[in-house]
């Protein structure tokens, strides 16, 4: 397992958004982190990339503890967060540059062609990130979070602010990338969790109801379809 959460919990003064969540996650597998607002999911999603400590439990990135071990970590993931922070007066290739930079990659320059050319940003590589689109801007997001060829993908909801055509095009991106990764992703969107992923959790005020792959989670519902198993579970 290369993401190893134990009894994992979180409070922002009296609000507890985590309460002792516990789960794993495997290489070679898309997990499809479920929950309604506020459920918790990004919560933890900062908590896995070190950019949050828990209040209490442990979580481990291929062996490395989040708390003790962040410099490891962050080396370990690409981390996609839901309101990505971008420097909106750089160009797209010198923010890409200068990511790369903080990896300490060589070849960046190829490097950076590929993940532009993974991503379909050909077209607007040439643009300051302020200039671009929701979805473009969601691509350079991307693009960051997959340069340094991580073991492990948190993806913040990454699909949202697409338009159909671009949808299917970073799906099959996510799917391509989670046939060695760890994929994380959040998302409400059920077609995406049926299209891409392999196994589900899902987390409603702060603990996990659901923990399954897609067929048991379908196979133990009889015929509903996800959006209904998914309103049953989080009511
Ligand atoms: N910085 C913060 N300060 C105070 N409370 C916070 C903060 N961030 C999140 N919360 C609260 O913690 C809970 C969980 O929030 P979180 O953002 O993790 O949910 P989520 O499942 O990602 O929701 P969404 O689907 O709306 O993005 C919510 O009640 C939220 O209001």
């Amino acid at each position: 397992m290369s993401v190893k959460v134990r009894s994992v919990s979180k409070h922002y003064g009296k609000q507890k958004a985590v309460d002792s969540i516990s789960f794993d996650a495997a290489p070679g597998r898309i997990l499809g982190f479920l929950g309604p607002n506020g459920a918790g999911k990004s919560t933890t999603m900062k908590m896995l990339s070190s950019y949050l400590m828990p209040d209490s439990g442990s979580a481990s990135i291929c062996g490395y503890d989040t708390q003790g071990q962040s410099l490891e970590v962050k080396r370990l993931i690409g981390y996609l967060p839901e309101n990505t922070p971008l420097y909106l007066d750089m160009y797209v290739k010198e923010f890409l540059s200068f990511v790369a930079n903080s990896y300490q990659l060589s070849q960046t320059a190829k490097k950076i062609n590929d993940v532009i050319e993974q991503v379909g940003l050909q077209s607007e590589q040439h643009k300051k990130i302020g200039m671009l689109s929701k979805g473009y801007k969601q691509r350079v997001g991307l693009a960051q979070a997959i340069i340094h060829d991580p073991k492990v993908l948190i993806l913040d909801e990454p699909t949202s602010g697409l338009d159909p055509n671009q949808l299917l095009d970073i799906r099959s991106l996510i799917k391509s990338l989670g046939t060695d990764k760890t994929v994380i992703l959040s998302t409400h969107i059920m077609q995406e969790v049926e299209a891409i992923c392999d196994d589900v959790i899902i987390i409603n005020k702060g603990k996990i109801v659901a923990d399954t792959s897609i067929e048991s989670l379908i196979a133990q519902h009889g015929p509903l379809s996800l959006e209904d198993i998914f309103r049953n579970i989080t009511v």
